[in-house]
């Protein structure tokens, strides 16, 4: 248990008769990407939502840094250091990359930054969020309008704000999405260096990058985990092509 940052332990949600998380455990460990696939509707994002503190259990528990989270919200959770990138982008295309990246750190504490726009000038919180741009490679668009960006950036942008946080870890929501093939290859080196700061439970449809990033998948079909491996075991495993693969991998 020590070697584990994240865990989710007999995780079950039901939406009326249908079970989206049927009895799902699973684990992160340091340093790795741990991808969860499955095809559309098999409980991906659902179980994101409860492991990142929007949707609560019928049973089960998640446990971060060792400790029992099961009760708290996303905003403590965020606060323990579970940084979480959105499917839809939650970003402001008004405002400008800095603004974003320092109006999100503030949003993900918690704290009412709508109304509370003097903090742009707070210098400390400039700095955390310029460094974070620093790090994606969007030092240089601080300035820009947010919507002036590339949907890479915007996704680097997300990263960014996630990374403010200085989180133990990472949960990714289909990053890839709607990117090209350079940005995906773009993001995909970005994440690959991302581990070693904090390891990634990444839901991802885009097999390229699940295949050249993952140290473990996790494979869900209707709501169950049929499958935990590295990449050959489940590009091999016979459920899983069944399942999922078909006959691509
Ligand atoms: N709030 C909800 N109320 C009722 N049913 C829901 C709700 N949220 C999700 N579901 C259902 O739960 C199942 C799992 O959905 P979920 O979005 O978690 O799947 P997914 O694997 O993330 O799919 P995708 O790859 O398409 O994003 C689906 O059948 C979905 O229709």
């Amino acid at each position: 248990m020590t070697d584990t940052v994240l865990s989710v332990e007999g995780i079950c949600k039901s939406f009326g008769a249908l079970k989206a998380s049927d009895d799902v455990s699973l684990d992160l460990r340091p340093g790795e990407i741990h991808a969860l696939i499955g095809p559309n509707g098999a409980g991906k994002s659902t179980l994101i939502a409860q492991i990142a503190g929007g949707l609560k259990p019928d049973a089960g528990r998640v446990r971060f840094l060792g400790r029992d989270v099961t009760a708290l919200d996303t905003v403590q959770r965020a606060r323990l250091g579970l940084g979480r990138t959105f499917q839809i982008s939650a970003l402001a295309m008004e405002d400008t990359v800095l603004q974003n990246a320092m109006l999100g750190a503030l949003g993900a504490q918690g704290r009412p930054f709508r109304f509370f726009r003097p903090v742009l000038r707070d210098t400390a919180l400039r700095e955390v969020a310029e460094s974070a741009l620093d790090r994606v490679g969007l030092a240089d668009r601080a300035a820009m309008r947010t919507a002036d960006l590339s949907h890479g950036q915007r996704r680097q942008l997300e990263v960014a704000v996630a990374l403010t946080l200085s989180p133990h870890a990472f949960l990714m929501d289909e990053p890839m999405a709607g990117l090209g093939a350079s940005g995906s290859k773009r993001l995909t080196e970005f994440l690959d260096g991302l581990r070693a700061q904090a390891p990634i439970l990444l839901v991802e449809h885009d097999m390229d990058a699940v295949f050249a990033l993952a140290d473990r998948i996790s494979v869900l079909d209707y709501g169950r985990i049929i499958a935990t491996g590295n990449v050959d075991e489940i590009r091999t495993h016979p459920d899983v092509r069944r399942a999922y693969l078909g006959d691509e991998a």
